[in-house]
């Protein structure tokens, strides 16, 4: 099967470089006029998906608003992930999955594997049981088709304190996580299917992304604060490699598909704008 990385790549060229994040918080469900039930978070997933599946990029639901609901929820993650790939959009579920190596690779079974219910096109992933414990989901996302994203450098004010404590050689935790990443990732084209999350609200922190040739999945715009016109301090010339994310954003403006829509559009202008200097 074509990479992630290449089908990314298409993906953005052909849509913009938007990925738009189904965060069904309770707030939201009332705000949409909805329950705060599985009718209510099925309403608000397929209302995200009429709006959007067929002209964003990337969509990312976020696994714990779904799993709230028990069984029955992660049923309509299921048939979001689905109704969502035949609407044509890649689907990265945000997971944010990582333990010791055997069980990374029960995870990567259960979101990675063709066959599995809850198959997306790539994940996120968190590397603080070492990178290396996520080998599993790096190899069989490569052998499907996949992508991981690696947390580096969260939007949250507490990631700081671990992401760029200073290891014995020198480098932050945060780099040399960049740096793993970045390795897998060689010699890739037109684009590497490993990616690195990096929180659009954190400012110029100094870390190195220039050798990566994955994609940047940047969170944190709208609601907690971070813009589009703030990218190029946080990304500087890696900027080209950004996958700009917004959730609460898009989302405050359902539950009109046209509404919807439009959100979706002015968010992609102003990343367009910040992505090429436009
Ligand atoms: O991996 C993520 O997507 C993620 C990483 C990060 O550093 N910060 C972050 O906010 N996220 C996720 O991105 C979404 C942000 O939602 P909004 O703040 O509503 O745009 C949530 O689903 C978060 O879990």
């Amino acid at each position: 099967m074509e990479s992630f990385g290449a089908r990314l790549h298409r993906a953005v060229t052909e849509r913009g470089p938007l990925c738009v994040g189904i965060d069904p918080h309770p707030g939201l469900l009332a705000r949409w006029g909805l329950s705060d039930d599985v009718r209510g978070l099925d309403r608000f997933s397929r209302t995200v998906v009429e709006a959007l599946g067929d002209r964003v990029a990337v969509v990312k639901p976020q696994s714990a608003f779904f799993e709230r609901f028990g069984s029955q929820g992660v049923g309509i993650l299921e048939s979001t992930i689905r109704q969502l790939r035949d609407a044509g959009s890649l689907v990265l579920l945000d997971v944010k999955r990582g333990d010791i190596g055997s069980t990374v690779a029960a995870y990567a079974a259960a979101y990675l594997d063709p066959s599995s219910p809850l198959y997306v096109d790539a994940v996120t992933a968190s590397p603080y049981l070492g990178v290396g414990s996520l080998a599993p989901m790096f190899e069989l996302a490569a052998a499907h088709g996949g992508g991981v994203f690696v947390l580096a450098l969260t939007s949250n004010p507490e990631g700081a304190a671990v992401q760029r404590a200073v290891t014995a050689d020198g480098r932050t935790v945060a780099q040399t996580v960049i740096d793993e990443i970045s390795q897998l990732n060689r010699g890739a084209e037109p684009l590497g299917s490993f990616g690195l999350v990096v929180g659009a609200t954190i400012g110029d922190t100094g870390h190195d992304l220039s050798g990566v040739n994955g994609p940047l999945l940047a969170p944190g715009l709208g609601a907690q604060g971070g813009t589009a016109a703030g990218l190029r301090t946080v990304f500087g010339s890696s900027l080209p490699s950004v996958l700009p994310s917004y959730s609460r954003e898009v989302l405050h403006a359902g539950p009109d598909t046209a509404a919807l829509r439009a959100a979706a559009e002015r968010v992609l202008a102003d990343c367009r704008a910040a992505l090429t200097g436009a």
